[in-house]
């Protein structure tokens, strides 16, 4: 039995959708489900529905064999997890963005994130002093209010930026969701992993070629 920890939230359907396409049988209300824990015996599988953040935690801790991350949160929580797929899904990237022609006097302008650690490393590497605030969402609103002059946050469509009158300013990393394992889960399960691993890069290679289109 593999434990798969799925994050809950926009990458999730996307996640199921790919297992699905890779061969998996799993039941047609997983999505609509309420329930955190779901075995699939059928597949040797359970499933556990955690905050997108929190995947890497039960997978480093090995309660989860498995799971699917966007690459923001492994920057971001650095865990002691393998990364071994680019999933290539929920495609987004980080980026600076404030409010334009905004003048930054301040010796540490304020930057409000959900990121602390990700914004933190960009501007050491920059050489920039910046004060740090941590949010955990709306981030958007920061410099409308004057909390900060500057956010670092997902950009996907670039929608929120535009209705909240902001624009971007840098692009720091681009973001895809990773398949990541437990490296003491690699070693005792490693033939189910490697399947699955297998199974869902034969899906990916396919993805986006000419005659899957
Ligand atoms: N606008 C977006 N478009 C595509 N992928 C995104 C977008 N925003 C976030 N993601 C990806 O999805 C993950 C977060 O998903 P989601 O927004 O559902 O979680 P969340 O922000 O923790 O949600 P909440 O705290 O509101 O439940 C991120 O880690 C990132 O990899
Ligand atoms: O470029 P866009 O397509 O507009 O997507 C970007 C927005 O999506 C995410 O927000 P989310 O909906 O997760 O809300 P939150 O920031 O309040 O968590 C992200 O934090 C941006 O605000």
């Amino acid at each position: 039995m593999l434990t798969v920890a799925m994050p809950k939230g926009r990458i999730f359907s996307e996640a199921i959708a790919l297992l699905k396409k890779a061969g998996y049988d799993l039941p047609a209300d997983l999505e609509d489900s309420r329930k955190l824990m779901i075995d699939v015996p059928d597949e040797q599988l359970r499933f556990i529905l955690a905050k997108p953040m929190d995947v890497a935690t039960y997978v480093e801790h090995g309660v989860a064999d498995v799971g699917i991350a966007g690459k923001d949160v492994m920057l971001e929580e650095e865990r002691d997890v393998y990364e071994i797929l680019d999933l290539n899904i929920s495609k987004c990237y980080l980026a600076v963005a404030g409010l334009p022609n905004s003048q930054v006097h301040d010796v540490a302008p304020r930057v409000a994130t959900k990121y602390p650690n990700i914004a933190s490393t960009y501007f050491r590497e920059q050489g920039e002093q910046v004060e740090i605030i941590k949010l955990n969402g709306s981030v958007e609103l920061a410099p409308l209010i004057g909390l900060a002059e500057r956010i670092v946050d997902i950009v996907s469509t670039g929608r929120t930026l535009k209705e909240n009158g902001l624009v971007e300013l840098e692009r720091i990393v681009e973001v895809t969701s990773r398949f990541i394992v437990n490296p003491v889960s690699y070693r005792l399960k490693n033939k189910a992993i490697d399947e699955m691993v297998e199974r869902l890069s034969h899906v990916i290679e396919r993805k986006g070629t000419s005659d899957e289109n």
